[in-house]
């Protein structure tokens, strides 16, 4: 009877996808399938033998001496690349065997693992989710609301604010909230490359497209990015025979290589962002108006940091808990007196400035908050900020105080009688400026 249900166990067993492989708690095997059997390369008979005969340093011993589960780990055992799941078989509170059910990895997913890899380490991969990105002001709070509607379209978004507010974040939050999720997120910096350099960046060559080129061509970015996002980021900066291609990419939904014939059709969205007025660069003849209104459908704008200073406190907490997980430190948060100092200050360099004195801090910490006796060089600098502003302020009031006398002299022919009666100041006075000239 029993080696009737047996023999059903092992059938059932045999008609598993995965390999199975269970011992007793002396870690003796007493069951295995065919395909533990295939994937492994194990002996046919091994039943009723020690697994570390077979898999020495087996990991089944740890399950039975912990009794805890492992799932969904990728192992190398006998030189082969696994997902396995480890479970203790627990009766009445007491381990009485473990059981490994795998899988073999197969190409596709090795492929796919090395694609990711390839991603992250090339920064191909969007994190940042938008309720990740800390801030918590009215204003903020609208605009990642704002942010959060423009992801449910496929509408190319322009993302303008100074340099270091967040643009690449919400670009990072749109794509992870909109349909293309699964997609790559490609983040392309146009200032950081020059132009011939972008151009095939972008757009890819073919084989022999031009001296240096690699052997077999290159894939383009607009190509990597198909089925995904691209983030353009410091768009301002591009030059106008790429803006062309870029419109013509825009227009047509295809991109053709660099020295190459065929057409590539791409389903692509597009993100893009700068700190520079685009509208001036317009006149200035340096942007294409046609890209700028292909670009410019939706437009997000986030304000610079010195117009939502009641963000800082949340960021600050943000801030903190990604250097706490970096740097397995334990700070729990920032003395008052801390925020009342950056509240007063107004941060040309935005969130990015934020994040470097925050870090500055956190080295220089002793105790668990961030206190001001961390942050006497950052009193320093915005003391000193503070002294350059007011200075370059006065100097500016000077300057415009001497253009309206002499444009006020001008209109009145020289009689500075006249001018001082027109500038409502007395002779006296009048002279005394002049002379400061
Ligand atoms: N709201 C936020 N919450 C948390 N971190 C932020 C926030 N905004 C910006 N940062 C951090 O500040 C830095 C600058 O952000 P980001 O690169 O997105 O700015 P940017 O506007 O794209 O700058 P640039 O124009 O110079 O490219 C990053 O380290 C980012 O993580």
């Amino acid at each position: 009877m029993q080696s009737i249900l047996y023999t059903h166990i092992q059938a059932i067993l045999d008609a598993s996808h995965d390999g199975i492989i269970a011992v007793d708690k002396n870690a003796n095997i007493v069951l295995v399938n065919k395909i533990a059997i295939e994937i492994l390369g194990l002996p046919d008979k091994i039943v009723g033998e020690k697994i570390s005969k077979y898999i020495p340093n087996s990991d089944m011993l740890r399950i039975l001496s912990t009794g805890k589960r492992e799932i969904g780990d990728i192992a190398t055992v006998l030189n082969q690349q696994i997902i396995i799941n480890r479970l203790p078989i627990i009766v009445e509170g007491e381990i009485i065997g473990a059981i490994s059910t795998f899988k073999e990895i197969t190409d596709i997913q090795k492929i796919e693992m090395r694609i990711r890899k390839k991603f992250l380490e090339s920064g191909l991969e969007a994190k940042y989710r938008l309720e990740d990105i800390a801030g918590d002001s009215p204003v903020f709070t609208e605009i990642k609301e704002l942010a959060r509607n423009f992801a449910q379209t496929d509408a190319t978004v322009l993302i303008l604010g100074e340099s270091g507010t967040g643009k690449e974040l919400f670009a990072q939050g749109i794509h992870l909230q909109s349909q293309r999720v699964n997609g790559p997120f490609v983040a392309v910096n146009c200032a950081a490359l020059p132009g011939n350099l972008l151009e095939s960046e972008l757009f890819g060559y073919e084989d022999g497209a031009f001296t240096g080129a690699r052997k077999g061509g290159k894939q383009g970015l607009f190509e990597l990015a198909h089925g995904g996002t691209i983030f353009l980021d410091e768009i301002g900066e591009m030059s106008l025979p790429i803006q062309a291609l870029l419109l013509r990419v825009l227009q047509e939904k295809k991109v053709r290589r660099i020295g190459g014939e065929k057409i590539f059709p791409v389903d692509v969205r597009v993100l893009a962002a700068t700190n520079r007025d685009l509208e001036e660069l317009i006149e200035e003849k340096l942007f294409r108006s046609d890209l700028y209104y292909r670009l410019n459908v939706l437009t997000l704008e986030i304000p610079p940091l010195r117009e939502r200073l009641t963000d800082i406190p949340a960021l600050c907490t943000s801030i903190i808990h990604e250097f706490n997980d970096k740097t397995n430190k334990k700070v729990t948060g920032v003395d008052a007196q801390i925020y009342e100092l950056f509240q007063q200050y107004h941060w040309p360099g935005n969130v990015r400035e934020l994040r470097n004195v925050i870090e500055r801090m956190f080295l220089l910490a002793q105790d668990k908050t961030l206190g001001i006796a961390d942050a006497q060089f950052f009193k320093r600098k915005a003391e000193a900020t503070k002294l350059r502003v007011a200075m370059q302020r006065e100097k500016k009031t000077v300057q415009s105080e001497e253009e309206m006398i002499a444009s006020v002299l001008e209109r009145v022919h020289g009689n500075k009688t006249e001018a001082a009666r027109l500038l409502g100041i007395d002779r006296t006075t009048l002279w005394r400026k002049l002379k400061r000239k």
